[in-house]
């Protein structure tokens, strides 16, 4: 039988100090830079960055398919460095590249698996049914690997990954490379086994909206050190403030509505943007009323109003001083 190691003493990932340089004749980069992480047993926590933020170097490190430099990592209560094999009996590990063989169907990749982890000949088939079942694959169980499309494909791969029932799963970048309709559909596979299943999930991602949607926790990873972690509606709280924006028909009326939004109390950070005006509330749903009256009594025309929540995207920008888009930019071109 798989092993189910106990974490409900302690943390299911616990991650001090971690540091990982990579060294070659031109250069050093400081993949992991004192990277501290703890996530409790049950939760989905996605660990957020750029291109090259150090995120699959922290996978790979709890995966055991690669040793720190310096500091301690637990994964399912076992130390990543001294008890690596028992740390692998615990975990599933979905890499970025495919591990599913194209020339074999789904279903004998997942015999294929579950027998590699020690599962007897009917408790296989029995699994092999149930993932197929769990991910909507039973209808092309039998066909080739090669004829999935690539969400499927995914999905494969992610069911290969928890054959053995793990602890831990770790997800690195599930949906990278899917079409929007097999991203939504993966997500929806993914919320529901984590509820179903209680598991621990540690998924990396760079997709904003990806981390919103899925993870409980979120941490936010940037040159290889956690820059700030909370639940999104947590990290989006701290920011103190939904964002106000009104379209008007010229940067003149644009500057005018200004001129009138800054004597509205609870309105901050009051700007214009070409026709468009910006400011922050720290409860629109209050303020934007006020300020729509306000417009009207001083007789500016008013084209559309919006209110938005502020974003993960906000927080990353409040947290390193750049827009996601940027950094992710950045990092394409110093890689
Ligand atoms: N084997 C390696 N040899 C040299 N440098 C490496 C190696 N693996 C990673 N790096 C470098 O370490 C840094 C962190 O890489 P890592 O893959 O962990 O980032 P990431 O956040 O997962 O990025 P991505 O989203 O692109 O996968 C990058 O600058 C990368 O180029």
């Amino acid at each position: 039988m798989p092993q189910r190691p106990d974490t409900r003493s302690g943390p299911a990932i616990d991650v001090a100090g971690l540091t990982k340089t990579y060294r070659s004749h031109h250069r050093t980069v400081h993949a992991l830079d004192g990277l501290d992480l703890v996530v409790e047993p049950g939760t989905v926590l996605g660990l957020l960055g750029p291109n090259g933020a150090g995120k699959s170097t922290t996978v790979r490190i709890l995966a055991t398919l690669a040793l720190p430099d310096a500091g301690v990592a637990r994964v399912a209560g076992h130390d990543v460095v001294r008890d690596a094999a028992a740390v692998r009996r615990s975990i599933g590990y979905v890499a970025q590249k495919p591990v599913t063989r194209p020339l074999d169907t789904g279903r004998e990749n997942l015999l294929l698996a579950a027998r590699l982890h020690g599962l007897g000949r009917r408790e296989a088939a029995s699994r092999a049914a149930a993932l197929l079942d769990a991910f909507g694959l039973t209808e092309s169980a039998d066909r080739l690997v090669r004829t999935y499309s690539g969400g499927m494909a995914r999905k494969l791969d992610v069911a290969v990954g928890l054959v053995h029932r793990p602890a831990v799963l770790f997800l690195d970048e599930p949906t990278t490379g899917l079409d929007p309709e097999a991203r939504a559909e993966l997500w929806a596979e993914l919320s529901r086994l984590a509820d179903d299943s209680g598991m621990t999930v540690l998924l990396t991602t760079h997709y904003l909206d990806e981390a919103d949607r899925l993870a409980d926790q979120v941490v936010i990873v940037d040159r290889g050190r956690v820059v700030t972690r909370g639940t999104p509606d947590a990290l989006k709280d701290q920011l103190h403030g939904d964002g106000i924006s009104i379209d008007l028909p010229d940067a003149a009326t644009a500057a005018l509505a200004a001129s009138v939004a800054a004597r509205v109390a609870g309105l901050r950070e009051v700007g214009v943007d070409g026709r468009r005006l910006r400011a922050r509330a720290t409860s629109g749903a209050g303020t934007l009323p006020v300020l729509l009256a306000a417009l009207d009594g001083a007789a500016v025309p008013v084209l559309a109003a919006s209110l938005a929540r502020p974003s993960l995207d906000d927080v990353y920008l409040h947290h390193t001083g750049r827009t996601f888009e940027a950094s992710m930019t950045q990092a394409e071109v110093t890689a």
